[in-house]
């Protein structure tokens, strides 16, 4: 009640910079001092701020500022700005620094990190991928030298010994997902040697809306041991002959697909005249259900990609693929079956992290972006961080024009496509954002012919991306781009070097046009947000059509305007309605975040037992302590047999393998639940009160159960020639694990889809 209350009464409001812009006097005044000393002596100084504790004195975040301004200046060539600097004291301060793009974000990032560092704090700076988080490392290495700060980075690449060491540094750069599989791999140890991740300290987050908001509701997955699903190619052929309107029925929304009765009676007799509702083929309808989702609302090059035979997901909120993510098993495995290429590996899933539990193990957190002010709210609601407006170095004097909206999607590219080819005709380097991959290929297709050509950049590695975008801002370039969010790289006018600088300025710098507004502000920010850098000249404009999905999917009245001979509609009215619809469109993504967020605060309770106790027994004697007490004689024969030590390790060994083993289906049991429990919106309850009241009640008997069915497996433990197997009384490890990122269900559940039926009063 309090939190809606003020979540309606409070504007987010931003971090006053005061007590930092008054201190920008100060830092400069060294400056004439610290150029003087030598390179050694720069770096005694920044040792010598590590003899006090945090937080920094006013005198000492002076100084800190001030020697890492010079070591900037020395190490890296470049004299930080004072807006950098108010960036790095509001890091300092664990906030989030919003700065736009090209105003040094890493550069601020790494200042921070070692001012913690320097205070004995370790420091993991979270990227959005390996190839961003192995060149900062890179990048910012000569200025950690200087201060005395030593840094490493991990990809996805890094072996176990590569981990070790890039933890073992002062600064650990790290794209997000690697940073909490290792922590998944960590949670499953059987020798606490093997850990690789240290206690957590600080995490400064790059990209933070992307990472903390956008990819919060994607959860990392730890899994184990192989296993195939049947493939429902059969189901996949099925739905194909299924017809719209006459077999199914989608959704406003677009969300939900679901059979008509006449569609139902076309399943039943195809399947040899089975009863979809019967107790025995109870199976059958979410195999269906889900054949349907794959072939209904999950489109190829919109959604997912084909490639190397293999389904690769889009990220939407990146508009690239996505290697690691995956959507849950039977809803992947639809998909695959419906592209006919090999059900991809699955297994149980041993354990999972959202972002934001990952986050919030770190007591300090912190982060920088180009686009926070808009999630202020959620960036306080679910991480306890607050946003600091840092002002640019020079204003912005970008001009953002209006929207111009079309009746169709065929006038809204007219009307882009004539503006592109108006724009390039002076020179000026273009860049179009489009929603999707199939669209900008579409899109880059319409420009070839009209005789613009243009790079496509969509689903590239990351190196190559980065390549690419660095030259957006060439004489006459021509860019398409998918979303723009965790691209990290600024666009330069003029080229990455620059050459051709004066050319580009003087045409009037980049234009950014955006085909489609984004499912949120921010998004449609970002885009806009690469012209105008630095307070570079440049333009950003976008083009809207009634039929395009966020109108269509937001708008209940999409009809009875007025359009001028091109289709445009001028009128003030319709245009505030795609306002109205990306505001639609902000809420349900927050609800969605919300939900996965309400849903995994008790999952985490519930893992924070478990892993308090698995704590105590891998790093003590607690399994065999229970044992003992339990299998007294079988614990003494043992003993005696092999010695207490080897008894210890198995008691260990049995006890973890139960742990693990109880939580594994222990988490299979809470997504069941959580898929089913819509089911209870029948009665008018709550589903998560449901979920709750399940949740709990299973939960209270699982250490005890753990226990006892290791004292169980200890009974029947063996000693042959004066050693002990565990394995021979069934405790085997995963042969192999691997990690993947779940795409959060696009679509409610196949339960829910039978809800809705129920629901609606249908017979059956
Ligand atoms: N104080 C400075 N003086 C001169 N150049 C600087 C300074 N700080 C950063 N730069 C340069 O500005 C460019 C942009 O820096 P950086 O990539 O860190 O920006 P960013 O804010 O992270 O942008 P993006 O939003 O694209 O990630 C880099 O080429 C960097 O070398």
């Amino acid at each position: 009640m309090a939190e809606s209350v003020r979540r309606l009464l409070g504007k987010p409001g931003a971090v006053d910079l005061r007590p930092y812009t008054k201190l920008l006097s100060a830092i400069e005044a060294e400056e004439d001092g610290l150029r003087e000393l030598g390179d050694a002596e720069l770096t005694d100084r920044a040792i010598e701020l590590g003899n006090a504790e945090l937080p920094y004195s006013r005198d000492d975040l002076v100084r800190l500022c001030a020697v890492g301004r010079e070591a900037a200046r020395r190490s890296l060539g470049e004299r930080p700005f004072d807006v950098q600097l108010l960036g790095v004291m509001a890091l300092l301060d664990g906030h989030v620094a919003e700065m736009a793009t090209g105003e040094g974000k890493t550069m601020a990032g790494a200042l921070a990190a070692a001012g913690f560092a320097l205070r004995g704090r370790r420091v993991h700076v979270m990227s959005v991928n390996d190839y961003l988080a192995r060149r900062d490392a890179e990048w910012m290495r000569p200025l950690y030298d200087m201060l005395g700060v030593t840094v490493g980075a991990i990809s996805e690449e890094s072996t176990t010994q590569e981990r070790r060491d890039a933890y073992s540094c002062d600064v650990t750069y790290g794209p997000v997902s690697e940073l909490g599989f290792d922590v998944l791999r960590d949670r499953m140890v059987t020798d606490i040697a093997d850990r690789v991740v240290p206690e957590p300290h600080v995490a400064i987050i790059d990209e933070a809306d992307s990472v903390l908001v956008d990819e919060a509701r994607v959860p990392l997955v730890l899994a184990g041991a192989a296993e195939s699903v049947s493939s429902s190619e059969e189901m996949a052929d099925l739905v194909r002959t299924l017809k719209p309107r006459l077999h199914y029925e989608i959704d406003d929304e677009g969300r939900n697909v679901q059979l008509t009765d006449a569609g139902i009676d076309a399943v039943e007799k195809a399947l040899g005249g089975v009863d979809l509702y019967s107790e025995e083929e109870s199976s059958l309808l979410p195999q269906v259900n889900l054949a349907l989702h794959a072939h209904v609302l999950l489109q190829r090059d919109v959604h997912y990609v084909v490639r190397d035979g293999e389904v690769r997901l889009i990220n939407e909120s990146r508009g690239r693929i996505a290697l690691l993510q995956r959507w849950p098993d039977g809803l992947q495995a639809a998909v695959e079956a419906k592209e006919k290429v090999a059900v991809s590996e699955t297994g149980e899933v041993l354990d999972s992290i959202t972002v934001q539990s990952l986050v919030l193990r770190y007591p300090t957190r912190a982060g920088m972006t180009g686009t926070a002010m808009s999630v202020a709210e959620q960036l306080r609601e679910f991480y306890e961080l607050e946003v600091a407006v840092i002002p640019p170095n020079k204003p912005n004097i970008r001009k953002d024009h209006g929207t111009h909206l079309y009746a169709t999607r065929e006038e809204k590219e007219d009307a882009l496509v004539a503006k592109a080819e108006e724009v390039h005709a002076t020179g000026r380097p273009i860049l179009i954002g489009t929603q999707d991959v199939a669209e900008s290929e579409r899109l880059a297709e319409r420009l070839r012919k009209a005789g613009l050509e243009c790079v496509v950049l969509n689903a590239k590695n990351d190196a190559d991306e980065a390549a690419i975008i660095a030259e957006a801002g060439t004489y006459g370039a021509v860019t398409v781009s998918t979303q723009m969010a965790g691209r990290g790289t600024d666009i330069r006018l003029g080229g990455s070097d620059m050459s051709d600088r004066e050319r580009v300025v003087e045409a009037g710098g980049l234009y950014v046009m955006g085909f489609g507004r984004y499912p949120s502000s921010r998004l449609d920010g970002q885009l806009r947000g690469r012209a105008g850098r630095q307070g570079d000249p440049g333009d950003s404009v976008f083009f809207v059509s009634m039929d395009d999905d966020l109108v269509v999917n937001n708008v209940s009245e999409t009809s009875g305007y007025t359009t001028g001979d091109d289709g445009e509609i001028t009128d003030e009215a319709w245009l505030a309605t795609v306002d109205h619809a990306q505001r639609v469109s902000e809420g349900q993504l927050l609800e969605v975040h919300r939900n996965t967020w309400r849903y995994n605060q008790l999952i985490d309770v519930q893992r924070d037992v478990v892993l308090e106790h698995r704590e105590l027994v891998l790093t003590g004697n607690e399994g065999d302590q229970h044992i003992r007490q339990d299998r007294k004689e079988h614990h003494a024969n043992l003993v005696e047999e092999v010695g207490e030590d080897k008894v210890a390790q198995a008691a260990r060994l049995v006890t973890l393998y139960h742990l693990d083993r109880g939580w594994t289906d222990h988490n299979a049991f809470l997504s069941e639940l959580r898929e089913g429990i819509h089911l209870r919106f029948l009665g008018r309850r709550d589903p998560l009160d449901e979920f709750n009241r399940e949740a709990v009640p299973v939960f209270k008997g699982f250490l005890d159960d753990a226990r006892a069915r290791a004292a169980q497996s200890f009974e029947e433990l063996e000693a042959v020639d004066g050693e002990l197997d565990v394995s021979d009384v069934g405790v085997k490890r995963p042969s192999m694990t691997w990690t993947y990122m779940v795409h959060d269900h696009p679509f409610s559940s196949a339960f829910e889809t039978l809800a809705g039926r129920l629901k609606g009063g249908q017979k059956r």
